[in-house]
Order: structure tokens, then C-alpha cells, then sequence
């Protein structure tokens, strides 16, 4: 029984990962996490019809999104690409102490219906709230992998005692905690924090012991070079690949950085030389 689960944890995650073992995944679940606002510089993209087909178009190889929106748009996504399906969130309305806590919004049967490839949990590593997380990635993690689904855990340490004692949640030690733990629960790939530089993103992927470890992206760059140079550093270290949202969604025409995000991670080009090359620059 446990090789047929795990052929199948396998075919799953080969719809993310290419042959090089790395994936650019294009992540929409901003309208729920951070609000509509983050879609206000190209409003068009507030539709993730609209944007996940111009995503589509570029060449990402996988897509996460929250359950409601896979009913809306999760046909877009091409079948030989990857749906994952995100089943904890929070608003960022809720009173700031309750925002150490990700909560389950769906249900393990809920992405299959939907046509998950994968599912993913965040677990917020360090939060006063870390037990009722730990528990939902456990239930999630234990039903997915029986079912012969891949898990991707949202491993981000944050909470007062990191802040007090690491000074940042970035600190190398704190996301490779992260990683590692993600990687103790179970995980099947894990995104987490740039950690500002290639040697020490490469403890976090040593961390990891061998599950894929993937960037988060984070707030737009002004400069794409500069973040094209984190990606860069990422795929030094030995990481595989990068989740990005809004670098991708808060451009109009976000395909040549898509184009120049595959050529830095699945050629590994050099950012400038694949921005110009792209047309970026
Ligand atoms: O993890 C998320 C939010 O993290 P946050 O609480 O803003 O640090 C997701 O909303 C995003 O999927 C993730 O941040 C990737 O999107 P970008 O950061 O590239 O926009």
C-alpha cells in the first residue's frame, strides 16, 4: 500500500517540480491573506481569471490558491501544471494578537474535489498559537499522504519570543528552525524567508535534510534585478525554486519577469544578463 501512496505523493509533485528538481509557482492568495488592496496598482488582477492566465501564458510551473478561488479560476490552470490548494489562512482584519494564528478554512476533500495536485498549511513556528497549527498540519499532512497527496508547509517562524531573542524573524537560526521542524512534521516541499544571503539559505536547505525548500517571495521590489538576485541566491544555496505573488501580480505585464525568473532558476542565468535578455531591463 505505502508504494502506491507514495508513487502517487511523487506523480503529484513532478506536476511542480522539472526534471532539474526546482519550480517557479505563482501564489494568489493575497486577496484573503492581505486584502483586496494588494490588487489596486492593476486592479484586473483582482480576477484571478484575468491574471492566472497571463501566469499561464509565461510559463509558471505551478499555482497556489485558497479553495474559493480554485472554484473560480482553478480550470485555468493548465492540467500539466500544479494546483495547490491552501487550506489555512487569515484575514489581516483580525485583532493584531490573533494574527500568530492560521486557521482552517477547508478541508483535505475539499482541494481533491477541486483538483489539487498538492495541499499546503501554514504553520507560523514560534506564535503563542503554535500547538493549534502544529495539529492542523498533522491532520492535514496524516489524511493527504494516505490519500497519496504531497504537503507543502508555509514553515514561517514568527511570534514575541523570536523578535526577543533572534531580534528578527529573518535570522538564518530561526528560519532554519523553521525548516527543519516543517521538515520533522512531514512536509513534502516547504516555503519559507529569505535569510538575506546565499550561504545562509543553503543551512536552511541542509535543515530541510532533503525536502525541497522553496523562497516566499515577499513585497514587490522596486528594482526586479534586486529580487531576481535573491531568487538567484536561493538557487545557489541549493533551494528549489521560489512562490511569488505580488513581483508577479503588481506588474501589468508581468510575463518577461516570469520568463526571467525561469531563466534563473531553471538555467541559472545570471539576473541581469536573463533581465536583458528578457527584455526586463
Ligand atoms: O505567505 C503569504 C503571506 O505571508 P505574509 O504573512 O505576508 O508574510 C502568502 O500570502 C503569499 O503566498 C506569499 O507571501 C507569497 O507571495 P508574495 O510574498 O511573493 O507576494
Amino acid at each position: 500500500m505505502d508504494a502506491y501512496q507514495n508513487v502517487g505523493i511523487k506523480r503529484r509533485l513532478g506536476r511542480f517540480f522539472r526534471r532539474d528538481g526546482r519550480a517557479l509557482i505563482f501564489a494568489m492568495d493575497h486577496g484573503f491573506e492581505h486584502g483586496p488592496t494588494d490588487f489596486e496598482e492593476h486592479w484586473e488582477h483582482v480576477n484571478p481569471r484575468v491574471i492566472i492566465k497571463k501566469v499561464m501564458r509565461a510559463g509558471v510551473d505551478g499555482v497556489m490558491m485558497l479553495p474559493g478561488i480554485a472554484r473560480i479560476a482553478g480550470n485555468d490552470v493548465r492540467p500539466d501544471r500544479g494546483l495547490m490548494i491552501k487550506l489555512t489562512s487569515k484575514t489581516n482584519l483580525r485583532p493584531k494578537d490573533a494574527q500568530l494564528l492560521q486557521s482552517q478554512l477547508g478541508f483535505v476533500e475539499d482541494a481533491i474535489k477541486l483538483g489539487a495536485d498538492a495541499i499546503a498549511a501554514t504553520v507560523y513556528w514560534g506564535s503563542p498559537q503554535e500547538d493549534v497549527m502544529m495539529r492542523q498540519f498533522a491532520e492535514i499532512a496524516s489524511y493527504a499522504h494516505d490519500l497519496g497527496f504531497p504537503v507543502v508547509q508555509f514553515a514561517y517562524p514568527r511570534g514575541p519570543y523570536i523578535d526577543e531573542k533572534y531580534g528578527s524573524k529573518e535570522d538564518y537560526r530561526v528560519v532554519m528552525y523553521g525548516a527543519r521542524a516543517a521538515a520533522e512534521s512531514g512536509a513534502d516541499m516547504i516555503k519559507t524567508y529569505w535569510t538575506g544571503s546565499s550561504e545562509t539559505f543553503a543551512k536552511v536547505v541542509d535543515a530541510a535534510a532533503g525536502v525541497p525548500v522553496l523562497l516566499s517571495g515577499g513585497a514587490k521590489a522596486e528594482n526586479p534585478v534586486d529580487f531576481l538576485k535573491v531568487v538567484y541566491g536561493v538557487v545557489e544555496a541549493g533551494g528549489a525554486g521560489a512562490v511569488v505573488g505580488r513581483n508577479i501580480f503588481q506588474r501589468e505585464n508581468p510575463e518577461p519577469l516570469i520568463k526571467t525568473l525561469i531563466r534563473v532558476i531553471h538555467r541559472n542565468e545570471e539576473p541581469e544578463e536573463a533581465a536583458k535578455a528578457e527584455g526586463l531591463i
